[in-house]
């Protein structure tokens, strides 16, 4: 199966370029070579390539930012997509697209699941709604995995911002009610090829078989996919300075949400039930433990 993947420098593409190896021939793409605000270009990359399956980490995920530049942030998240999934409707091809948890509005009390009807609050987040219904409305094969707060020890991040900052600052201020569920790239790359590989078992196919269209239309479709539990960006903090990596630890202060005024809005809870994908795909580890690893690798 031939494999188109977008965003490659980008921390989930970074990730999946690794962990796809093997499940078919993977053409990784950067943004010299396929830019999202480019439709002419998505369009006749796609058509060189010809790929059975589009994956796409790429996306505009300056949240502060898109709130004043709404066209781009509009086209990358949502009319590129929609071209994609336009083509691969032509090719035949699947696709496996990801968004956030930045779509729902954040009031609800428990975890949200993928029933529950999304209301995003700020421009990035609904950018992502508007490229999750352009690719559901196509009608082709596809996965739409939402995923949260993601780190890595590679690109910009909340993670690698925080272990800065701590050797900067004496004191650090971090918003303590804000919920959701740090998780860490390479997780998310390692369940998406995780789940394309059950996919393959679905059909009953050898591994680097086509794309089985009747498995892919009863099996996919829109699936949360975050690290499990919950926590807040101060709980999450206070997680990054307890590591043996970080040489020095400030003092650390449980802010609100309105003592650190952005532009963007984000949601109070955004934590996401992930039920539907372990009992689909394969099992999540917790945020904490995920954490952990990733950091003992720096
Ligand atoms: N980061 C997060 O906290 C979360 C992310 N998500 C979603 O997960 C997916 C992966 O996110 P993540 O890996 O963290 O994102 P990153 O910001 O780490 O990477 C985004 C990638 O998109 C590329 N990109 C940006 N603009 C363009 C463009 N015009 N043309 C081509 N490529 C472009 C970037 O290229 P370059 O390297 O050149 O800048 C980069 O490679 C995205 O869909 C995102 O919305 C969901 C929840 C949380
Ligand atoms: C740096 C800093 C941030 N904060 C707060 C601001 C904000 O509420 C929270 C997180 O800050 P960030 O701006 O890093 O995170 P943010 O850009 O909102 O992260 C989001 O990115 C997009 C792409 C997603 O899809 C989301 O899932 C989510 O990960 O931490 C502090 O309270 N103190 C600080 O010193
Ligand atoms: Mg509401």
């Amino acid at each position: 199966m031939k494999i188109l993947l977008t965003g490659r420098n980008g921390q989930v593409g970074y990730e999946l370029e690794r962990t796809l190896q093997g499940l078919g021939q993977v053409v990784a793409l950067d943004r010299a070579q396929m830019d999202l605000s480019d439709l002419d270009q998505v369009r006749s990359v796609i058509r060189e390539v010809k790929p059975q399956l589009i994956v796409n980490p790429a996306a505009y995920t300056a949240v502060d930012l898109a709130e004043g530049e709404v066209e781009l942030a509009m086209c990358i998240n949502a009319q590129a997509p929609e071209v994609m999934a336009q083509e691969a409707k032509k090719l035949g091809a699947g696709m496996i697209h990801y968004s956030t948890d930045y779509v729902f509005d954040g009031d609800q009390a428990g975890s949200y699941t993928e029933d529950d009807v999304p209301d995003p609050q700020s421009v990035y987040g609904r950018s992502k709604l508007a490229g999750e219904q352009a690719i559901q409305a196509a009608g082709i094969p596809h996965l739409i995995l939402r995923t949260s707060w993601v780190y890595g020890a590679r690109g910009k991040n909340f993670l690698l911002t925080v272990r800065r900052l701590a050797q900067e600052r004496d004191e650090l201020r971090i918003v303590a009610d804000q919920f959701g569920a740090p998780t860490w790239c390479r997780t998310i790359a390692e369940a998406t090829a995780h789940a394309l590989i059950q996919m393959q078992r679905y059909s009953g196919t050898q591994k680097d078989a086509e794309l089985d269209q009747d498995v892919w239309l009863s099996r996919g479709g829109l699936y949360h996919l975050s690290a499990q539990g919950r926590t807040s960006w101060h709980g999450l903090t206070q997680a990054i300075l307890s590591h043996p990596s970080v040489p020095k630890k400030p003092r650390l202060t449980a802010i609100s949400t309105q003592d650190y005024p952005l532009p963007a809005r984000r949601p109070a809870n955004s934590s996401l039930s992930c039920e539907r994908f372990m009992q689909t795909f394969c099992g999540l580890p917790g945020w904490d433990e995920a954490l952990k690893l990733c950091q003992d690798g720096m």
